[in-house]
């Protein structure tokens, strides 16, 4: 783990930090060739790619209705409940953030505008499988979608060496409203949700986070389908000072850090002490985590940085645009800080915001944009489960009060037809 002022940084460690998870070159032939085999083989290309990555031997891809009971049933009551807790937090937010179905204005006299809201038909959900099992980003992709109205909602999921998903998962997609769930993972899901094969079908929309060969294909597959947006392995960039708690803040950028070696993990702070005490404390927590090869590997793509005053956190944030920002300072700068923040994909403010708490249960999204691309996209939410159409009503006489303006802009234009289309109405 870096550990510098951040005016030391070398350009060449700010550039990488800058640019993670570009260009993923290293992964990119593999994909096109996986995506490719898929396009053709269909089935028969899944099944080979599960025995191969995911070690399981199996038969079919979607998951049984008995498959999922027999899972249900074999969980504990008191699990159960807190998945029931954390989908009720989550459906009550991504329901507050339906727009209206439809609406009116009154343009000008005889011209009535509306816009109508209608959900997608088909999403498939990529739920990931490989390092850990995600059953609440089942939670959070699948419960907005139906949240939206989306008729047919369809899970992607890769199996686990004995042919099973696992069982929190499946009961994860009963309590979203799941229609279908096929055990595939890694970016020949992708390539299956985009081109569909015998089994599973075409969707017009993929959503969900992966490792670095679901992002790639995800990138990839956007000439079929619609996607959400890059959701690539963790990030947390944490803005602290005196007021945070090391013990705390070094938990947290392990938390982050567990997920894959190539998760990013960053603190700015102003303050030396807080600065060294955290990272004597990453230390220590490392060495006794149970993921703790992951943390290692990832902790070599991330940073402590001192900077000269707390304005320099903030725009090195903006810059670094992080998945999740967590802010800890001083309750009497929180809010200033806040309002300055550009790009963040989840912001965390005070002591006892940590990410795992909206990773899970709080009830906004765990699914954000990483790598950067804060900067244009934002996390998912109920609003990528919808698409809308405009509507004009216009009377004879709305018409005459745009009349001259159609005709003469269309002609300057070179379209004649247009201002015929107009001069027609108006024929005596
Ligand atoms: N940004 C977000 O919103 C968000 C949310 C949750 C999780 N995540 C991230 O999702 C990721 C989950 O990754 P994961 O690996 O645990 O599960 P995963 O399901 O994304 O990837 C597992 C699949 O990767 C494929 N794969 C593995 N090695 C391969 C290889 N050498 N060649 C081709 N394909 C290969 C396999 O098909 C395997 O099934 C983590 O990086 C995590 O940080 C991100
Ligand atoms: N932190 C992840 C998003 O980057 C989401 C997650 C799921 N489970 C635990 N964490
Ligand atoms: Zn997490």
């Amino acid at each position: 783990m870096i550990f510098k002022n951040l005016s030391e940084l070398s350009d060449s460690d700010l550039n990488q930090m800058l640019s993670r998870g570009k260009g993923l070159a290293d992964v990119g032939s593999a994909v096109d060739a996986i995506l490719e085999n898929v396009k053709t083989n269909g089935d028969t290309a899944i099944l080979e790619y599960a025995k191969q990555f995911d070690k399981a031997d199996l038969k079919t891809l979607a998951v049984t209705p008995a498959e999922t009971e027999e899972a249900i049933a074999s969980l504990d009551p008191t699990l159960m409940k807190h998945l029931r807790q954390a989908a009720e937090n989550i459906r009550r937010f991504h329901a507050a953030q339906l727009p209206k179905e439809i609406w009116y204005i009154e343009e000008t006299p005889g011209i009535v505008l509306g816009q109508k809201t209608i959900p997608l038909s088909k999403v498939g959900c990529y739920v990931p499988g490989g390092r850990a099992s995600y059953p609440s980003t089942v939670l959070m992709t699948a419960l907005p979608a139906k949240v939206a109205g989306v008729s047919e909602v369809i899970v992607c999921t890769p199996a686990r060496a004995d042919g099973t998903v696992h069982p929190l998962t499946l009961a994860a997609c009963r309590i979203a409203g799941v229609d279908k769930i096929f055990k595939t993972g890694g970016a020949q899901a992708i390539a299956a949700m985009a081109y569909g094969t015998e089994s599973i079908p075409q969707v017009d929309k993929i959503v969900g986070p992966g490792n670095v060969f679901v992002t790639y294909a995800k990138m990839k597959v956007r000439e079929e389908v619609e996607i959400d947006f890059p959701a690539g392995p963790s990030e947390v960039l944490i803005i602290a000072d005196d007021f945070a708690d090391p013990k705390m803040t070094a938990s947290d950028i392990l938390a982050q850090a567990e997920h894959d070696p190539n998760s990013v993990s960053v603190l700015v702070t102003p303050s030396e002490k807080f600065a060294k005490a955290t990272m004597s404390e990453v230390e220590k927590q490392t060495e006794t985590a149970k993921r703790k090869e992951i943390i290692e590997a990832s902790l070599k793509n991330s940073a402590i940085l001192l900077t000269k005053n707390m304005d320099e956190c903030i725009e090195f944030s903006n810059k670094f645009g992080p998945e999740h920002l967590q802010i800890m300072v001083d309750p009497q700068i929180e809010d200033s800080v806040l309002n300055q923040i550009q790009n963040a994909g989840s912001v965390f403010v005070g002591n006892y915001a940590p990410v795992p708490a909206g990773d899970y249960a709080s009830g906004t999204n765990h699914v954000l944009p990483t790598s950067g691309y804060v900067r244009m996209y934002s996390g998912l939410n109920t609003a990528h489960f919808l698409k809308s159409f405009t509507i004009q009503r216009i009377s004879k006489e709305g018409l005459s009060e745009i009349k001259d303006a159609v005709i003469d802009l269309a002609e300057t234009e070179g379209l004649f037809e247009h201002a015929e289309a107009i001069r027609k109405r108006f024929d005596e």
